[in-house]
């Protein structure tokens, strides 16, 4: 056992009281002196979702001492609004921050194998001379977070809650997930993953609530929920979750791994494009059983296709090469409206609302799952949780074959080593697109390409999102998405 595994967690906090005394010690006080170290860290992060513009301060929202603070190693659990120049899409009104979790560690100093997770040394305020870092990286911290869920800790506002019926192991060694990803997740002797949320908003969040439904209909394509972290926050104590652990899916490959290696390979990726759709389609059909579904008539189409024509204003505003094709874009979500106008209605439910092969787990066996269905993460919770039509994750994932097709620094492909003929990356993309649709029709008994008008919008709509998303987290990848662009706009994209 290791070192940590013996301690529990910061008994001073265990309690309301307690933790008003840690908020004495690692409170506003400790925050201030933290303050230059974080405005200069916190952007570096890739899951900070405000970059571009700089952090000009934090506010405590609350803070809980896990391991004591003034201790060989102290644990420091923060919530903090960081403060930032409004942009025009959030309003004239002001903007109060985005609100992040953050662990700090506190040491003496800290040990080589330590060292990328610096946030810096402080230098005055009630911990002076110590060191913080990126708690995650290090053993016992994890070890803390593990052990609060298995004994369902409540320390001051955090409630580390489980389910009974899964059998949480103490002890077991943990490693952070170092995979650039929206979050951060730290997976414990290959049979727990815990992943913390890094930006918090109040309200139930999809990414816990959805995995629980599909576990109490039995839908085996979702990891169930072992446990999860919440804060109650606020004079009427709103919770907000913070973490989810789940079952490790020991062995697995994501689908953006196994497309890129096969694509590398020249190989077909259908029959796995067409196993991917039969999950999906379980996956919302069950869904559909076990949350509410609605139709969407003419009032609702018309207000998902203003939110779309206005997601592509707010998009051509903030990366300018869009403008060219925005009016050829705004057809797609016309022709949906048209339809509406017709008369045409469609039926909406809980989707996964960011699905891509990154999502789709692969078990040794061959047997699919889903995961992260916390949804576009920088659309507000509430527009997240609103039923969609399914041809949303449908849309995603046909973006995902064409993105993993135009990822690959290769202009032909041939498909099989025994084949003498060539295929482009486009065609490897058109055929895993199909197989895919002809998987979820299988499972379904409905094919979304009998529905091409909802689709083209649902991609664009997808496509427009890409091209924020990669303009801001990952500018090298913007070629992706605007490729993509060009063919919609030419209504060019097979299906
Ligand atoms: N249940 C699981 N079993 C195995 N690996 C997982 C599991 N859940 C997540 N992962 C791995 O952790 C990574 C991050 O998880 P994800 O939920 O997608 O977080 P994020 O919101 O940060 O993208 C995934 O890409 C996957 O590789
Ligand atoms: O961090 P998340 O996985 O929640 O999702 C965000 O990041 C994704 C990239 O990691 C981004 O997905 C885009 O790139 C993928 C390849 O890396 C590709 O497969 C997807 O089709 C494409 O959308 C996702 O959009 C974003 O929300």
């Amino acid at each position: 056992m290791s070192e940590a595994a013996t301690h529990s967690v910061h008994p001073s906090a265990t309690a309301g009281p307690g933790a008003k005394a840690a908020a004495s010690t690692a409170g506003p006080g400790l925050l201030a002196s933290l303050d230059p170290l974080l405005r200069e860290w916190l952007p570096r992060q890739r899951w900070f979702a405000g970059k571009g513009r700089p952090v000009t301060g934090f506010t405590l929202v609350s803070a809980t001492e896990l391991l004591p603070v003034r201790s060989k190693l102290g644990l420091l659990h923060l919530l903090v609004r960081a403060h930032q120049p409004v942009l025009p899409t959030q309003g004239a009104l002001p903007h109060p921050g985005d609100c992040y979790q953050l662990l700090i560690g506190v040491r003496e100093a800290l040990p080589p194998r330590l060292a990328p997770a610096l946030i810096g040394h402080l230098d005055k305020g009630p911990l002076a001379g110590r060191t913080v870092y990126e708690a995650l990286y290090d053993i016992r911290p994890a070890e803390v977070l593990l052990e609060a869920l298995r004994t369902r800790a409540h320390i001051g506002e955090l409630r580390f809650e489980r389910d009974m019926r899964q059998d949480i192991p103490s002890g077991p060694v943990p490693r952070r997930v170092t995979a650039e990803q929206s979050n951060s997740s730290i997976v414990y002797g290959d049979t727990f993953i815990l992943k913390l949320l890094r930006r918090i908003v109040s309200g139930t969040n999809p990414d816990l609530e959805l995995p629980l439904a599909l576990a109490r209909e039995g839908c085996p394509r979702v990891p169930a929920p072992a446990g999860w972290l919440l804060a109650d926050l606020g004079p009427d104590r709103e919770s907000y979750v913070l973490g989810v652990l789940q079952p490790y899916l020991k062995g697995a490959a994501d689908g953006w791994e196994l497309a890129l290696r096969e694509l590398a390979k020249g190989q077909d990726f259908t029959a796995e494009a067409r196993a991917l759709g039969r999950a999906t389609a379980e996956v919302h059909t069950a869904l559909a059983r076990v949350l509410p579904t609605v139709t969407l008539g003419p009032t609702q189409v018309q207000l998902m296709v203003d939110g779309m024509t206005e997601r592509l204003e707010l998009a051509a505003q903030a990366v300018p090469a869009l403008q060219l094709y925005a009016p050829a874009l705004r057809t797609a979500f016309e022709a949906l409206a048209d339809l509406a106008a017709e008369g045409r209605t469609w039926t909406a439910q809980r989707v996964h609302g960011d699905l891509h092969l990154g999502q789709c787990l692969r078990a040794p066996g061959g047997a699919w799952s889903l995961i992260d269905f916390e949804g576009e993460p920088s659309k507000p919770l509430a527009e997240r949780r609103m039923p969609q039509p399914i041809a949303r994750d449908v849309a995603g994932m046909l973006r995902s074959f064409d993105y993993a097709a135009h990822s690959v620094p290769r202009p032909v492909v041939p498909l099989r080593a025994d084949d003498d003929s060539t295929a482009t990356a486009a065609d490897w993309a058109t055929g895993c697109r199909a197989a895919y649709c002809t998987g979820y029709a299988e499972v379904s008994g409905r094919d979304p390409r009998t529905d091409p008008v909802l689709l083209r919008a649902c991609e664009t709509d997808k496509a427009v999102y890409e091209v924020v998303y990669e303009a801001r987290h990952r500018p090298d990848w913007l070629p992706v998405p605007m490729a993509a662009i060009r063919r919609l706009a030419a209504d060019e994209d097979p299906v």
